[in-house]
């Protein structure tokens, strides 16, 4: 297949793409997939379009990617499990691309103590009331944006719903992962009108993608 048979009907194919930390992995992926796509993060513009390759790329935050899928503005997107999980959208999952792995997990203090009305802080508060509730245990969900790993630190939170990657936040501010709630890696997902309506260029890509993931070669 070449790279010309990702476009479809003369489209091309819209993809979300988030800008942070999965990035540089995703470009790695595709180029290992033989589709050349040029160092996004170069440039300040939000659309850039690659005919070359059969896409155009919009250039999103990790959180808004299945948003733009939904609404089918993108025809496809990358996100990971943990903002899937949290933002609940009606969009479908394609692939496990197996990079940007961590795992959502419970942190506390290691002389953390049960208490009568206990509070976690954490960026992803559905997430942690759905795995409270099914545990059993009232707690209050204190939303916050960044910096989770303060909040039992300095008294806001009992607990923290968090993702571990390497463990260093942890490990340099005292905490202790106490319960792992699920992995996390990034998905490819799917608008579900564009998918039956460019099945073709969709599973084109998938199938390439398919192809060099778990080769090793990435991540
Ligand atoms: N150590 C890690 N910490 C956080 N996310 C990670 C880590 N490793 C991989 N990821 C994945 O990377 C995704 C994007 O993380 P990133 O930090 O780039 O975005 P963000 O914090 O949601 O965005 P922003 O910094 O723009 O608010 C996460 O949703 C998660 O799937
Ligand atoms: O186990 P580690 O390798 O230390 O990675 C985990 C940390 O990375 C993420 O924070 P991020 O860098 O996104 O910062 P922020 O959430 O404070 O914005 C996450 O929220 C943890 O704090």
């Amino acid at each position: 297949m070449s790279q010309t048979d990702i476009q479809q009907g003369g489209d091309l194919l819209m993809v979300a793409m988030p800008k942070g930390r999965i990035y540089k992995q995703v470009i790695k992926l595709f180029q290992e997939a033989g589709l050349s796509i040029p160092d996004l993060e170069e440039t300040r513009k939000l659309v850039i379009e690659v005919p070359e390759a059969g896409m155009s790329f919009i250039m999103v935050k990790p959180v808004d990617v299945p948003t733009f899928v939904e609404y089918g503005v993108a025809d496809i997107g990358i996100v990971g499990k943990d903002v899937l999980m949290e933002e609940n959208k009606d969009v479908y999952e394609l692939l496990d691309l197996g990079i940007a792995k961590c795992r959502m997990s419970v942190i506390g203090l290691p002389n953390w103590k049960p208490n009568i009305h206990p509070r976690v802080a954490t960026k992803y508060p559905n997430v942690a009331s759905q795995y409270f509730r099914e545990q059993g245990q009232q707690v209050e969900v204190i939303k916050l944006n960044g910096s989770i790993e303060l909040a039992p630190l300095i008294g806001l939170a009992d607990r923290i719903v968090d993702m571990v990657e390497t463990g260093q936040t942890l490990r340099e501010n005292g905490l202790v992962e106490m319960e792992q709630i699920f992995g996390i890696t990034s998905r490819l997902i799917a608008n579900r009108v564009s998918y039956r309506m460019k099945n073709e260029a969709i599973q084109g890509l998938c199938d390439r993608l398919q192809s060099v993931i778990g080769s090793g070669a990435s991540v």
